[in-house]
């Protein structure tokens, strides 16, 4: 291929993974190749120049601004980092530093490169007014609402030394355990799970519901802080005092005197950064005095004064011995690879999800065969490969089930998905399982006290089948019941594996109170908590909430025509159609009379908002207009849930009138004469703490 068609491919090729991750949050390979990639199209544009495309991706930074989200411009730019792989392009970096400062002493700051979306908030007076992503670098997305939900920003800020206008910047991610939250919820529900955090973070951001946004815990930190005016003359000063007035800062920076200082930072956090609670893939070296910053200066698309190291991948080699088939509580079907244990960034591993079938069609991957592995941040590595320079005769391929490994049933596989499927849903074993655990969970009927192993005990001696025989049990019935189980071996960092110790069930009295007096509690939990407990699928807590709101019971949601239920707000076809014919299962119908029958909740009451804080506990309020941040529902829940009182009109009684767009002139004229504190929406944020 000559070096023009290789240019225009790569061009091509290069813009279309860029879309891919910038606009639709996927990446389609992974980040290694992908600098390998733009690296090669580098060297190309280098020594041909003349055929660069206009449309190059080394000619901008990374993405586009997207038409859902207002348009707008950074006060200043927000650049991408030269990155590197290797060591000896750090020493380069430092050769230039030293060249480009002339025989000044200079310092590095060095910071974990935290895998997220880039984010810029800018602060007047001490409010957060504006809050974007860095789009093509020179204008973002407006994306103020959802970044308010972060916790972690403050709305406010106040501190003498602040400048009236300044500009933050940091990573905003999903932690690690939000991540796996999520996913475990959704695996609950049988929705298909997020790929990396990531990849879920910048899909979050995206949102254009922020409520939605809001469920999702993302979180920031902060790296940079900008102003016209010149409050700090180090990076140093500025992480310590932004840290001082309460942005947060993550505390793995550390301050370096040399190149060599530099290093061993990066030695130090090879393995250790997988402990951190988010994924990061490399350290960002900075320069840490800002004159000398200035000094170096700026390519068309990053500092000078900065690099990002980035760490390869951590992989191992090992044997795949056996794959065995877990069933879910929806019945999907799961191959897990056993492995011969090998120690990957310092822990032991000896088992690796394979997904479904198509991963194991398209890794070509045989019993036998000598595999990759990879810890990306999640916890459980996967399989990215096989060695086929290792392969023997003796491989065998894996034979996919036709047939459940629990109960026998014939698998199916439904359009468009790529697990196959146990339909035996309410007697296949680990099923029925999964759905009493599903049923106890704190956020369905909150028996958790029968967690831990009790409830197989309760149907290995058949005391119960299906959740509602859980209304059924008796002190008598459960006094006394023990069980023994075998524990799984501990595998050890060479590989010896050791019995582990056995766990005994044991249900004495207290244990026995507890559980019963649950199980009379749960029937006070709330219809939509009820409606998630079923276990329907695709029905999580958002969509029983929505259907709870609608319908208001549940004779009114099993009467509901299909076309009813799609028309209900956030309920789309495929949920749908799911509770329908959920509700038209004979066996369902009467499952629902039985723990109607025991007395739980199939009504709604008036809703009752959950508790946030105290921060509005004895004052009253009023509100006139709209909000930018909160539909009229919203904002009454809002006050309710930080203990605040709504009151019906204006009066000597109320504290406090927010004022939105286009606010009732006599409202607010009223509150001029009773001396009513009025508060602008971002005012009324600030007061929520
Ligand atoms: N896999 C794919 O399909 C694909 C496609 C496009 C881009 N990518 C990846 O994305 C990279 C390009 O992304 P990019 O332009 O965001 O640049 P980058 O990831 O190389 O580095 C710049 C970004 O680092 C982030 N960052 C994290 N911690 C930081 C810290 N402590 N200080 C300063 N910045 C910090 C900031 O968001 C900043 O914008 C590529 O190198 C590639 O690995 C992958
Ligand atoms: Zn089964």
């Amino acid at each position: 291929m000559s070096p023009q068609d290789r240019i225009q491919e790569l061009t091509a090729q290069l813009n279309y993974y860029n879309d891919q991750y910038y606009q639709h949050s996927q990446s389609v390979i992974d980040d290694f190749t992908f600098d390998k990639l733009l690296a090669e199209l580098q060297s190309l544009e280098k020594q041909y120049p003349e055929f660069t495309l206009p449309d190059s991706p080394t000619l901008r930074v990374g993405g586009t601004i997207s038409k859902e989200f207002p348009t707008v411009y950074h006060r200043f730019p927000m650049l991408s980092l030269g990155n590197t792989y290797s060591e000896a392009d750090l020493t380069e970096f430092d050769a230039r530093v030293r060249k480009g400062l002339n025989g000044e002493v200079y310092e590095y700051i060095c910071e974990q490169k935290f895998d997220g979306v880039a984010l810029s908030m800018t602060y007047e007076n001490g409010l957060l007014v504006q809050g974007a992503t860095r789009g093509d670098g020179v204008r973002g997305d407006d994306i103020t609402n959802n970044i308010r939900t972060i916790r972690t920003v403050p709305l406010r800020i106040s501190a003498e030394s602040l400048p009236a206008l300044f500009e933050v910047r940091g990573e905003g991610f999903l932690p690690l355990a939000e991540f796996e939250r999520i996913n475990k919820e959704r695996e609950d529900i049988g929705e298909p799970l997020l790929a990396n955090p990531r990849n879920a973070a910048s899909g979050t951001f995206k949102q254009q519901d922020s409520a939605a946004v809001a469920k999702r815990r993302l979180d920031c930190y902060l790296y940079s802080f900008l102003s016209d005016e010149s409050v700090f003359s180090t990076h140093e000063e500025s992480l310590m005092q932004m840290a001082k007035w309460g942005f947060n800062v993550s505390p793995t920076w550390e301050k370096c005197a040399d190149i060599d200082a530099v290093m061993a930072y990066i030695a130090k956090w090879e393995t250790k950064r997988f402990s951190l609670p988010l994924n990061t893939d490399g350290i960002v070296i900075k320069v840490n005095r800002y004159d000398q910053q200035r000094e170096l200066g700026y390519t068309a698309k990053s500092p000078r004064w900065a690099i990002a190291y980035k760490y390869k991948t951590v992989a191992a080699t090992t044997t795949l011995n056996s794959v065995s088939y877990q069933v879910g509580r929806t019945g999907a079907v799961t191959p897990v690879a056993h492995l011969t244990p090998v120690l990957l960034a310092g822990t032991v591993v000896k088992r690796a999800s394979l997904h479904n079938a198509n991963e194991i069609a398209r890794l070509g991957i045989m019993l036998g065969d000598t595999v990759f592995v990879e810890k990306g941040g999640e916890i459980i590595p996967k399989i990215t490969g096989v060695d086929l320079e290792q392969r023997t005769d003796a491989v065998q391929p894996i034979a996919y089930p036709t047939h459940c490994p629990a109960c026998g049933t014939e698998l199916v596989r439904r359009e468009k998905e790529a697990h196959f499927y146990c339909t035996n849903e309410k007697h296949c074993p680990p099923q029925r399982q999964a759905r009493f655990e599903h049923f106890i969970q704190r956020r369905a009927m909150n028996i958790e006290s029968l967690g831990e192993g009790k409830i197989e005990l309760l149907i290995d001696r058949g005391l119960v089948d299906s959740p509602a025989d859980l209304y059924e049990l008796t002190n008598e019935k459960l006094l006394g019941l023990q069980k023994t189980y075998p524990a799984a071996p501990v595998v050890h960092e060479d590989g010896a594996e050791e019995p582990g110790k056995t766990r005994t069930v044991k249900f004495g009295q207290k244990t026995v109170n507890n559980i019963l007096s649950a199980i009379e509690r749960s029937k006070a939990q709330s219809f939509a908590n009820v409606l998630f407990a079923l276990g329907i699928r695709y029905v999580g807590t958002t969509t029983a909430d929505r259907l709870v709101d609608y319908f208001g019971s549940i004779d009114a949601l099993m009467a509901a025509p299909l076309d009813t239920l799609s028309g209900v707000p956030d309920v789309g076809p495929r949920i749908a159609e799911s509770a329908y014919l959920w509700f038209q299962d004979e066996e369902n119908k009467r499952y629902i009379d039985r723990l109607r029958a025991a007395g739980l909740t199939f009504i709604s009451e008036k809703k009752e908002v959950a508790q946030e804080s105290e921060s509005l506990v004895g004052k009253t309020f009023l509100y006139t207009g709209t909000f930018a941040n909160f539909s009229r529902e919203a904002l009454e829940e809002r006050i309710a849930a930080n203990g605040g009182r709504l009151l019906s009109g204006v009066s000597k009684k109320l504290n406090y009138l927010i004022v939105g767009e286009n606010a009732g002139p006599s409202k607010v004229q009223k509150a001029q004469q009773l001396n009513v504190t009025q508060l602008s929406e971002d005012e009324f944020i600030a007061m929520l703490g």
